[in-house]
Formats: C-alpha cells, sequence, structure tokens
C-alpha cells in the first residue's frame, strides 16, 4: 500500500510542481516518445512476438505505426486543441473576457489490456501527456514481457517523476485503485471494468472505459472445439 502511496505521491508532486503545463513541455515528451518507439522498435516487437506470438506486419501495423500515427497527429494538433476558445458574450459578461481554457485534471491512471499491450498503454498516456497530466500506466501482467518493457523503457525517455509505471496484476492493480486519481483510463473486459468504476467512485473521479467481450472469433476446423468455447 505504501509503495503505492508513494508512487502516486511523486506524480501528485510532480504534476503540483507546474512543469507538465507548458505546451513547449508536454511536445518536448512527446517527442521522447516518438524517439523511444523509433529507436527501441525491434525491443518492442521482440516482446510482442514473445508474449503473443504477433506476427510481423500486424504488430508493426497495429502496435508501432498506431502510437507513431497517434504522436503525429497529436504534436501537429496540440496547439489548436490547447489554445482557449473564443465564446460569445452576452449582456452579463460583455465587459468580460470570455473564453473556454483547458486544464490538465492532474494524475491520471492507465490500466491497459493484454491483446494489444503496447498501443493500448501507449495511446491514453500520450493523450494525458498531451493534456498535461502526470499519469501513472499499469500495462496487463498477462503480456508480460511488453509491461517489463514498457517499465524498463518510459524512464528512460520520460520525466521519471511525472510519468510512472507500475507492473504487476490484480493484486498490485487493486492497491493501485485504492488511490485518488483525477481520471482512470482501463480498457479490458466488463467485470474488472465495474471493479475500476466502483474504487473510483469512492474518490469521484471520473473514468474513460474501454471494454469488450464481444469481440468476433473465428474457428476453424483445426481448432479443439471444447478448448475454444471455454472461454
Ligand atoms: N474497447 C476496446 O477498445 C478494447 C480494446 C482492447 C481490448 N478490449 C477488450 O478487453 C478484453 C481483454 O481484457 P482482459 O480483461 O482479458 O485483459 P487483462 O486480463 O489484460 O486485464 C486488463 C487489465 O485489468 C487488470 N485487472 C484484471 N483483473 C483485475 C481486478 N480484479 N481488479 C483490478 N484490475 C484487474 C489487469 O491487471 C490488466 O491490466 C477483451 O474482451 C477485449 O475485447 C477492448
Ligand atoms: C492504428 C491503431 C490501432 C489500434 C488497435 C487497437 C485495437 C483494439 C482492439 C480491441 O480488442
Amino acid at each position: 500500500m505504501e509503495k503505492m502511496q508513494q508512487i502516486v505521491g511523486r506524480a501528485r508532486a510532480a504534476f503540483r510542481s507546474g512543469r507538465s503545463r507548458p505546451l513547449e513541455f508536454r511536445i518536448q515528451q512527446l517527442k521522447a516518445l516518438e524517439r523511444m518507439v523509433q529507436e527501441k522498435e525491434k525491443e518492442i516487437l521482440a516482446a510482442l512476438k514473445a508474449d503473443l506470438n504477433k506476427s510481423g506486419p500486424n504488430a508493426y501495423s497495429h502496435e508501432i505505426l498506431g502510437v507513431l500515427g497517434e504522436l503525429a497527429l497529436t504534436m501537429e494538433k496540440l496547439p489548436s486543441w490547447a489554445a482557449p476558445q473564443p465564446v460569445k458574450k452576452n449582456l452579463l459578461t460583455m465587459r468580460d473576457e470570455a473564453y473556454i481554457g483547458y486544464e490538465p485534471l492532474g494524475v491520471v491512471l492507465v490500466i491497459g489490456a493484454w491483446n494489444y499491450p503496447f498501443v493500448l498503454v501507449m495511446q491514453p498516456l500520450i493523450g494525458a501527456i498531451a493534456a498535461g497530466n502526470a499519469v501513472v500506466v499499469k500495462p496487463s501482467e498477462v503480456s508480460e514481457n511488453t509491461a517489463r518493457l514498457v517499465a524498463e523503457l518510459l524512464p528512460q525517455y520520460l520525466d521519471k517523476d511525472l510519468y510512472a509505471v507500475v507492473t504487476g496484476g490484480v493484486p498490485e492493480t487493486t492497491e493501485l485503485l485504492t488511490q485518488r486519481f483525477d481520471h482512470i483510463l482501463y480498457t479490458g473486459n466488463t467485470a474488472v471494468g465495474k471493479i475500476v468504476m466502483a474504487a473510483a467512485a469512492k474518490h469521484l473521479t471520473p473514468v474513460t472505459l474501454e471494454l469488450g467481450g464481444k469481440s468476433p472469433c473465428y474457428i476453424d476446423k483445426d481448432c479443439d472445439l471444447a478448448v475454444a468455447c471455454s472461454g
């Protein structure tokens, strides 16, 4: 419990320092993430192969190109996305400068799933950094090689206090969820989605849940039907 408290506490203190807010800093961190994906492409693909036996083009298009595409789009659009948006004045606000300003939320938790283990933590991480937040990333323990690699690489490229990685399974995630976050993004199954939402509700933390269980599945004549139908 103390360990998770320390990790989240360090991220919160780093967020409160204000250094994640300037646009230049966010873009610099996103550039560092882009460099990480480019420089460590081979290691990322090897981890995906070891975890899921994903084939080259499949892994490359979804997990590498998908992340690089998200980074390029975010870096290009961020200045306009983050800019204050003017709003129409009315009688009550006619003497004011009226605009909508976008503020970071604080410390964001990202929990990923095993089936796209790199892209499913990287895409929410990119969005959270772009919006000026501190982030705690919890990759899926089921894809253990990718989880280990994410934990090893992120601190080499990003601000270590603002962006932390926690590895582990149900006990670690359960402990992490006792902490207060300002937003939680979870990808996975519906049953765990309810657990995440209930934990978040204790702190009135908003959630983004990408839930599954509806994916189509192809079973050919070589499959063992009993095994294929058991899940
Ligand atoms: N909607 C989407 O964009 C999207 C994308 C990818 C996957 N999915 C869905 O995700 C599902 C795969 O997810 P999964 O659940 O098998 O992945 P998983 O087993 O990797 O679990 C997902 C995360 O939940 C955590 N977790 C597991 N049990 C927990 C518990 N009791 N308390 C707290 N945390 C817990 C795990 O540590 C992991 O980080 C599939 O059904 C798929 O359709 C949806
Ligand atoms: C190009 C971006 C690819 C992102 C792939 C994410 C697929 C999630 C599927 C869920 O089960």
